[in-house]
């Protein structure tokens, strides 16, 4: 069932999930984002979890050579887009989708989440919506560093100690004003600027998008040993 929440100045809510990336580090015979967890792709994981909020469509962006997608089950207000060499140029495909629908504004919030992030949970992307709602930029789910963080050199040897004060784990869903998030996108892909987040796209553009605390279970799965922990977390909140 969709949980609806408070819509600011009835703007409609899009998703953009990048899902063509190869997994290189988790070293799979397909793309991780096709892995099962729990019986069910973790695509499909992830989409079913957007799909909960109130947004009113999601664009997908697959590989060129994906064989996978087709044998997900169809799921409704889901739509595709074309991936790229970098998973900005995924998202940023993405919104060029949205922005030729006719009922997308340019001032439409989207929220961009990684299809690797399954665990995330759906009480944080509505917090999500209802706490950026008041900021005019956007903002991302993150969590605080619990840890002490140390630099290496190329040998791991330890070359400083960084402060924790103020530092935060990016995660997502990112979420921003489509137009303003393609602008930002586009502009730092003709600057050749490589960005690795949706918010560092808005960072060089003069930003400063507000982090709103996420539950440490939205874990990207990236390693061979993050699809055991992100079973966990899901069943834990499955028993919820
Ligand atoms: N060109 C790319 C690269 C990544 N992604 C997506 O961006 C998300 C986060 O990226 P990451 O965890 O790095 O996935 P991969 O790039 O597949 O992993 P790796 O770096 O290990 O290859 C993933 O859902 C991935 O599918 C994408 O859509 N397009
Ligand atoms: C977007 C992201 O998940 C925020 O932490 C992260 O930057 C993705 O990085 P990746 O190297 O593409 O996995």
């Amino acid at each position: 069932m969709r949980s609806f929440i408070k819509l600011s100045n009835n703007l409609n809510y899009w998703a953009v999930v990048p899902a063509a990336g190869v997994g290189q580090r988790m070293g799979s015979a397909c793309p991780k984002q096709y892995l099962s967890l729990l019986g069910k792709p973790i695509l499909q994981h992830t989409l079913e979890k957007l799909l909960q909020t109130n947004v009113q469509g999601v664009v997908v962006s697959l590989a060129a050579e994906d064989n996978y997608w087709s044998q997900l089950p169809t799921l409704p207000r889901v739509w595709t887009a074309p991936g790229g060499t970098e998973r900005s140029d995924s998202v940023r495909h993405a919104l060029e989708k949205l922005l030729t629908f006719p009922e997308v504004k340019p001032n439409d919030w989207v929220l961009v989440h990684d299809a690797a992030r399954p665990c995330v949970r759906v009480s944080d992307i509505q917090n999500l919506m209802q706490t950026v709602a008041d900021y005019p930029i956007g903002g991302l789910l993150a969590n605080p560093v619990r840890d002490t963080m140390k630099r290496a050199d190329t040998q791991n040897c330890v070359t400083e100690t960084v402060s924790r004060q103020q530092l935060w784990h990016a995660l997502t869903p990112q979420m921003f004003r489509l137009q303003l998030l393609y602008d930002a996108l586009t502009t730092a892909a003709i600057q050749g600027y490589p960005v690795t987040d949706e918010s560092q796209a808005i960072e060089l553009m003069g930003y400063s998008p507000v982090l709103v605390s996420s539950h440490p279970d939205n874990i990207k799965i990236t390693h061979p040993d993050d699809l055991a922990l992100a079973a966990l977390f899901l069943q834990q909140q499955n028993n919820v």
